[in-house]
């Protein structure tokens, strides 16, 4: 009776010795040669580096190691891999990296870089019911008609104007949504609060890749002192990212004091703080709305990217714009009830999405518990990347896949029934909420602009027709590198149809 407490004991620590055997002798997913401390840390691409994973995969397989500093990260190159972790496994590979720069940077609530757990799961419900298929409905008209305006302002601007032309449309929408705010003019302050988001983004790096990320300590440094440059950076940008919290759900407040808010996320949400039904606080609430500001830029590069692919490919624009003719006419402009109809329209929105991801490297998850797959140890805290650019290029899903081929997803014998690419919005727990908003923003630009626009190639001063490199550059929001074309009406009655039909909406 005495000894049963021993062995038991002896028992417990002969399993646990047993245990941590066989958990170090499970081998590490495969990865390149690297430094004793300092790890990969010398070979890490400083550019490009999806397609360097992606040939890094050929050689050590879709599920790679790679270690920084310490830090453990697994690089995921194929869907299946990606699907079986972050989707089969989410409870376990939801979470996200600290990033300490960012909340030096005031990026608080955001729920993109949040951590998972109660308060993340708090504000997923939130956007799932704000951005569900149903509530997506409602948003058609503030689409479409800003859809048209796009056109308009596309039609009227030079080339090196597009990009700030495309922010312009997916800024608008999102003011009108998530703060009731109609953009008339081009110094409107949420065009400023947009290029606040942009620049932000864009000076501080990226998200879990500098010093600070790696050693926090440093934050509290001034921004001499070596590794520490980014927290003076962070520092600096702190109040103009402040704007973008106080800014949206101050106006909401005074115009609903003044009785004339229009509907709106942010007025919903101070509707059920006052029912006492609200899911977040105020602090939140701004958090909430800034994240829904700063998701602005993928949507904007997606439209690049289709102009690009048009300029590229122009058979491709003229079967489009042959579809539309046949299904709409001339006389009008396509509308959500077209979408249906209009197939190889779908199919070039979504091989759009395929043929130069906007979001190449999703957004990092981080495991939370050690795991196994497919005989590979997973060390809790890993990092966890989904190379999506890599799953873009598998040819053992998509048949030359560096081609902008719409028809490839069409059943066949039209095409070869290839499936969307729909990993470009992530995985799991984490897959973004917003995906039957942004398509619809996608597929309602995508259509106004073949139906009334043609996109063709610029001359250069010497009268030379420019080629636009067809490649994206570095970072979080991943836009084309060249986007030089013209975009002319496609005959004349453009300009009143334009006109016609944006009076019938403000009418
Ligand atoms: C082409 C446009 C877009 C693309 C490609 C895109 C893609 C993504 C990706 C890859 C993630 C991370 C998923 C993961 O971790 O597995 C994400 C997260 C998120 N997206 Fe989008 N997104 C787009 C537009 C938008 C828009 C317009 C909104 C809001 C109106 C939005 C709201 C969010 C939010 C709130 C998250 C965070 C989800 C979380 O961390 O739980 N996205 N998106």
């Amino acid at each position: 009776m005495t000894l049963t407490p021993y062995v038991l004991l002896v028992a417990g620590v002969a399993i646990l010795y047993l245990w941590n055997l066989q958990r170090e002798r499970r081998p590490l997913p495969p990865g390149p040669p690297k430094d004793p401390l300092i790890g990969h840390l010398r070979y890490m691409p400083t550019a490009q580096a999806p397609f360097f994973f992606h040939e890094w995969a050929k050689t050590y397989g879709d599920v790679m190691h790679l270690q920084v500093l310490g830090k453990s990260m697994i690089v995921l190159d194929t869907l299946q891999a990606a699907v079986d972790l972050l989707d089969k496994r989410g409870s376990i590979y939801s979470d996200r990296p600290p990033l300490p720069l960012y909340e030096l940077l005031g990026w608080t609530y955001m729920l993109s870089f949040m951590r998972y757990g109660e308060v993340c799961t708090r504000h997923r419900q939130v956007y799932q019911s704000f951005l569900s298929r149903e509530t997506c409905a409602e948003f058609e008209p503030i689409q479409t008609q800003e859809a048209r305006r796009l056109v308009k302002n596309l039609l009227v601007s030079p080339t090196e104007k597009y990009g700030a032309v495309l922010s312009k449309f997916t800024t608008s929408i999102l003011a009108q949504v998530v703060a009731g705010h109609k953009i008339d003019s081009d110094d409107d302050p949420y065009l400023e609060l947009s290029k606040i988001v942009y620049q932000a983004f864009s000076v501080t790096g990226a998200p879990g890749g500098t010093p600070i990320d790696f050693f926090p300590v440093l934050r509290y440094f001034p921004s001499w002192f070596p590794g520490a440059y980014y927290a003076g950076v962070a520092r600096a940008w702190r109040p103009e990212v402040r704007k973008l919290y106080d800014y949206p759900l101050e106006c909401v407040q005074r115009q609903r004091e003044a009785g004339n808010a229009s509907p709106s996320f942010l007025l919903s949400q101070l509707e059920e703080i006052d029912n006492n039904t609200s899911k977040l606080d105020y602090e939140e609430i701004k958090g909430a709305a800034a994240t829904l500001f700063g998701a602005e830029l993928p949507t904007r590069s997606a439209v690049a990217v289709f102009l690009l692919a048009m300029v590229l490919n122009p058979e491709c624009q003229i079967r489009a714009q042959k579809e539309i003719d046949s299904v709409v006419g001339t006389s009008r402009f396509p509308t959500f009830e077209d979408r249906a109809k209009l197939p190889f329209v779908e199919c070039i929105l979504q091989e759009t999405l395929r043929w130069n991801p906007v979001a190449p490297l999703g957004v990092p998850h981080r495991s939370t518990q050690d795991d196994v797959y497919r005989g590979m140890y997973i060390p809790k805290g890993s990092l966890i990347l989904a190379n999506v650019r890599g799953m873009s290029l598998d040819e053992s899903i998509y048949k030359n896949p560096t081609k902008f081929t719409p028809e490839r997803f069409l059943p066949p014998p039209l095409g070869n029934g290839e499936p969307y690419f729909s990993c470009l919005f992530g995985f799991g727990r984490r897959r973004c909420p917003a995906v039957h908003f942004v398509e619809r923003n996608l597929w309602i630009a995508i259509a106004s602009i073949l139906a009334t626009c043609t996109i063709s190639n610029a001359l250069d001063e010497h009268g030379n027709v420019i080629v636009p490199e067809a490649s994206m550059s570095d970072g979080v929001d991943s836009y084309p590198n060249d986007l030089r074309c013209v975009i002319k009406p496609r005959f004349e009655e453009v300009e009143v149809l334009l006109e016609e039909s944006i009076l019938s909406f403000t009418a």
